[in-house]
């Protein structure tokens, strides 16, 4: 009889890895790129190595208790191929906190083909506790050259691996900053889907909730007697143990108990179990349950301050953990959860409570397992309760759809609110000495302003107070907000009569709002009348305008100076030049020219006449 092939090492991805959990596109034979230019070509590269180091990261989730999903793939241009599976050197993933890092075992897999090869990472190392082995892993191996996929999203660990690889004479490009092309797009999407509990978790301060649940053709997720076993086909309920699996905790509410007595376990799937909770306001629940077997797995009843004291002791004797909220709802129950240290939550329990956490915004994602079946029935539940919503126009739409088939069963899961990408608005560590020296980038407190109406409206150019600025002839004209002027030097200094025109009827806008659809509309009808240097001048264009505005309104320089230390970001869902993006993808200028305006002010970063008279 043949022995069984040896497991590979924990961490190190096989050479033809079997993916646990869903299939991965990365494992089918990477594709050629086309004949293109050789920048072109080489980013193509990065980005088909940086969406398989996302794909091999994947690979412990579920295999042990959630955890950041790092993965490290070591690739060598072979020129006598264009398959690209055989520049691959080495990879490696992060099998749980405390076991080789994935960068160790990628670089000990590539040997000596890792001197001068380039490391792909789905996320910046976290050089947590002083342990720096995944950056010496790499110096070691002789890497010359890192590609990151994200900054790691934790503040205290923002940018510190980046630099100390920096530090080490290694290039490392970050994408989206240093590497840019559309061609990162699906990449980066990748490496964020690959950490989007994490990602949640640092920026919602809840743990990233996954609402599931398994439903009729007909939208029922039981019959109208309530029994509910089975809605899904058995494959479907395999892929359920598997969510679990990947999951720190597992919740329903206390009718889905009553009338299903569920035992929430990630049984036939191995590695990690979650903790099963149940959120029930009365404490009306049975004596005897599957859930109140703590032998199979963890259980935690969230109940109302004072629900059935006597029973909550009966739970306690059996090891169950009850927990009292002065006021149970999904929102505190999260804060609940977060505070355990959970990335990742399934809820699966019925309407009511799905309902409830939908309206709280703790809900994150969805997986809809729909049956080809229809049961019918007026009262049959449906998967969410009352929304509150009366017209289809309110309807929340889920993005990042995706649709898979299961054995008869169709899944469909999207996201509702967005993955969170918290590194482009936040300067990098390397620029923030230079944006502010005040600001920490690993203890960042980020102040975000918008409309005018916000706690720090006063920071946008829409905010209504005039400035004074001298025109090319030395003249001082007034400028009802900086929106206007800015609007207005696009087209200021240009020899043309229709040019001049523009900016007086610009200057003449009755609002900043109407200043900024004048000034867009007209560059983009008449870009020939948009002064040649606009591009390279339009920050100092801003920065003079806020120079101006700051310094004219004492109450105003009062507020910028109070958020010392921390970042300014204008979270303009639809710049992303100025503003940070709706999904943080902004690059966030005006935040950027406002946090040197307040260093400059609190004389901490020195003016470029200073800079001048020194040099001279
Ligand atoms: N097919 C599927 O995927 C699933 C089907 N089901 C089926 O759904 C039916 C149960 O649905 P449903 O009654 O909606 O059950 P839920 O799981 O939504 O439980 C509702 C209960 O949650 C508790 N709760 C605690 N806090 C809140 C809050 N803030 N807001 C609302 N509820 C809260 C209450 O428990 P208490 O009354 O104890 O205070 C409430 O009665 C069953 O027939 C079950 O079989 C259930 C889950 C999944
Ligand atoms: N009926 C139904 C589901 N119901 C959910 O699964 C729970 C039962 O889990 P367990 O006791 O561990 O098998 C049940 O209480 C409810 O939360 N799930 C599905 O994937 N498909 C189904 O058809």
């Amino acid at each position: 009889m043949l022995a069984p092939p040896a497991p590979p090492p924990l961490g190190v991805a096989p050479a033809r890895a079997s993916y646990p959990l869903r299939p991965v596109p990365s494992q089918r034979r990477l594709p050629a790129p086309r004949a293109v230019s050789a920048a072109t070509a080489s980013h193509a590269h990065d980005a088909i190595f940086l969406r398989r180091a996302a794909d091999v990261a994947d690979q412990s989730a579920g295999l042990t208790s959630p955890h950041p999903n790092f993965g490290c793939v070591i690739a060598r241009p072979q020129l006598e191929t264009e398959n690209l599976d055989a520049w691959v050197a080495g990879e490696g993933f992060l099998y749980a906190q405390g076991t080789p890092c994935a960068e160790l075992l990628a670089a000990e897999q590539a040997g000596e083909h890792a001197r001068g090869a380039t490391a792909y990472l789905n996320l910046e190392p976290g050089d947590c506790y002083g342990d720096s082995t995944a950056v010496s892993s790499l110096v070691q191996a002789g890497i010359t050259r890192v590609v990151v996929g994200l900054r790691h999203p934790l503040k205290h660990l923002r940018g510190k691996a980046i630099q100390s690889l920096r530090s080490e004479g290694i290039q490392v490009d970050v994408v989206g900053e240093d590497l840019q092309s559309k061609l990162f797009k699906e990449a980066l999407t990748s490496c964020l889907i690959v950490n989007a509990p994490l990602l949640y978790r640092a920026a919602f301060r809840v743990p990233f909730s996954v609402l599931k649940y398994a439903m009729t053709a007909d939208g029922k997720i039981a019959a109208s007697s309530g029994h509910a076993s089975w809605v899904s086909g058995r494959a479907s309920r395999c892929r359920v143990f598997e969510l679990r699996g990947r999951s720190d905790a597992v919740i329903v509410g206390g009718n889905t108990v009553r009338r299903d007595d569920p035992r929430l376990t990630a049984r036939h799937v191995k590695g990690h179990v979650p903790v099963r909770i149940v959120m029930s306001q009365t404490c009306n629940l049975p004596e005897e349950a599957n859930l109140w077997n703590v032998h199979e797995a963890y259980t935690i009843v969230a109940t109302q301050r004072g629900a059935r004291r006597d029973f909550q002791k009966k739970l306690a004797m059996k090891g169950v953990e009850v927990v009292e909220f002065d006021m149970l709802n999904p929102r505190d129950v999260m804060s609940y959860c977060y505070d355990r240290g959970y990335l990742s939550v399934l809820w699966e329990c019925g309407g009511t409570l799905s309902a409830a956490a939908i309206c709280a915004r703790v809900i994150h994602k969805v997986y809809a397992f729909c049956a080809p079946k229809i049961i019918g029935g007026v009262n049959a539940p449906t998967p969410v309760g009352e929304l509150g919503m009366n017209q289809m126009t309110q309807a929340i739409d889920l993005i990042d759809v995706s649709y898979e088939q299961i054995d008869r069963d169709m899944l469909m899961s999207g996201f509702i609110q967005p993955i969170p990408d918290l590194s482009p608005v936040i300067p990098s560590v390397d620029e923030i000495p230079s944006v502010d020296p005040e600001v920490s980038p690993y203890e960042t407190n980020i102040i975000s302003f918008y409309k005018t109406w916000d706690t720090f409206g006063a920071f946008s150019n829409f905010s209504p107070h005039p400035i004074h600025m001298p025109d090319e002839k030395g003249d001082c004209l007034t400028w009802p907000t900086v929106e206007h002027y800015y609007q207005a030097h696009k087209f200021a200094g240009v020899d043309n009569l229709q040019a001049r025109d523009i900016v007086k009827e610009i200057k003449k806008a009755r609002s900043p709002e109407e200043a900024a659809r004048i000034g867009r509309t007209r560059q983009r009808e008449f870009p020939e009348l948009v002064r040649l240097d606009w591009e390279s001048m339009k920050i100092d264009v801003m920065y003079r305008a806020l120079k101006c505005k700051f310094s004219s309104y004492p109450h105003l320089t009062e507020m910028l100076l109070s958020t010392a230390g921390s970042v300014l970001v204008e979270s303009s869902p639809h710049d992303l030049f100025w503003g940070g993006g709706r999904e943080g993808e902004g690059l966030n200028y005006l935040g950027r020219l406002l946090m040197q305006l307040r260093s400059e002010i609190l004389g901490t970063v020195r003016t470029s006449a200073e800079v001048a008279t020194d040099s001279a």
